[in-house]
């Protein structure tokens, strides 16, 4: 039996946009779903009855940096990170490599793994498939990302080609350490960049190894969004139809939207809760920096479209106080709305999916956000 199972429950009749259902041993969600970051085992500032309440049932969690601190031994020894942070709904953890090759300065890669500096105290570090599956088993989510590695953009095809095969290699060297494949899914990461060749054949290496899902890196990485969306329509039909698609470190309401309609089921990115700690919100009419002077005497919702517990009950000129006052109630309430909007935008991509008019909500929300705007 393994750990996570997807239901296909209908594809919109006018976009390549799937509607589904993943189960985790913690729960089941729709997709296409949005994860909260939860970096360091809390998804910054909010409690998990808060996550609960604006409606999310999974979120992500960073294996390098709870590496780091507080140690995925402390972790384990408190019964694993839903035992830790107190939230029994669904976890996923990333494998490490990102961070490796996104916060840390001295890097070298070899086939065993990766030699690079802790990002906080600058002692050498060593991470390997097999020790990044350590980790994930010792913290325990209900899904695991393979050891890859995520080339920065651009790459050249050759420096692309054999990093994709390396990756390939390292995902085979995870399954064959995964200590409980039945409890904990393991999904591999399918890279090549913006080339069509070696995304196919990163996609033909991990098919090849039956992972229970499939996560599409070395996007998000600095690519303009059309070659974003280029990858993913010839990346997504490579992969199987009746296991889940992840598209790592995306993102913005557009991004969300266009990855859904070719084919993404689960996205993560840290940009809703990093923006509302500097007072930015996403509403249905496009960003809103509620510091602004202008919002001072401005006793309306942020959004008076949103119907969350902060814009029920809180204005632009309170929340623009307490941010210009760094008082953390503000903080937490452009928080709660960001995530808000982005779980609720997935079920309103849900409802046009069931529909079949994700392509006019998208018409809609883009001229309205004004993501079409020149
Ligand atoms: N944008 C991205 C965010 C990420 N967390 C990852 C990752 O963890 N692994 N591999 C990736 O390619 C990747 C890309
Ligand atoms: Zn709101």
């Amino acid at each position: 039996m393994t750990a996570i199972k997807y239901e296909l429950i209908k594809t919109c009749k006018q976009t390549g946009a799937r509607l589904g259902r993943v189960t985790t041993p913690h729960g089941s969600f729709e997709t296409p779903v949005f994860m909260p970051v939860g970096t360091l085992a809390t998804v910054k500032t909010m409690a998990p009855e808060e996550l609960k309440d604006l409606g999310a049932n999974i979120i992500l969690s960073n294996t390098y940096h709870l590496w780091l601190r507080p140690g995925e031994d402390i972790v384990e020894e408190a019964g694993g990170l839903h035992q830790f942070m107190n939230w029994d709904g669904s976890i996923l953890t990333d494998s490490g490599g990102f961070q490796v090759f996104s916060l840390s300065d001295m890097r070298k890669i070899e086939e065993e793994g990766v030699h690079f500096r802790n990002h906080l105290s600058g002692e050498k570090l060593f991470l390997s498939p097999e020790g990044a599956m350590q980790i994930q088993n010792s913290l325990g989510s209900d899904i695991m990302m393979a050891f890859d590695e995520c080339p920065p953009y651009p790459a050249t095809y050759d420096y692309m080609k054999s990093s994709v095969e390396r990756t390939s290699r390292w995902a085979e060297r995870c399954l064959e350490a995964h200590q409980k494949p039945e409890q904990q899914g393991l999904f591999g990461i399918v890279q090549g960049g913006e080339y069509e060749e070696l995304r196919k054949q990163s996609a033909q290496d991990l098919l090849s190894l039956d992972f229970p899902g499939y996560a599409i890196g070395g996007l998000s990485v600095g690519e303009p969004k059309d070659v974003m969306n280029r990858v993913l329509e010839f990346t997504t039909p490579l992969l199987p139809n009746e296991k889940p698609r992840y598209l790592m470190g995306v993102g913005s309401p557009d991004s969300l939207v266009d990855g859904a309609i070719r084919g993404v089921d689960m996205f993560d990115c840290v940009l809703p809760t990093r923006i509302a700690r500097n007072g930015t919100c996403m509403t249905s009419n496009g960003r809103l920096v509620v510091r602004n002077a202008k919002y001072a005497r401005d006793f309306t919702p942020l959004d008076e479209n949103c119907d969350c517990y902060t814009c029920r009950n809180y204005t632009k000129a309170y929340i623009r106080h307490l941010i210009k006052t760094n008082e953390t109630l503000g903080i937490r309430l452009t928080t709660y709305h960001n995530l808000y909007f982005l779980v609720k935008l997935m079920s309103d991509v849900r409802e046009a999916i069931r529909e079949d008019r994700l392509g006019d909500f998208r018409d809609q929300f883009f001229d309205q956000y004004g993501f079409n705007k020149p």
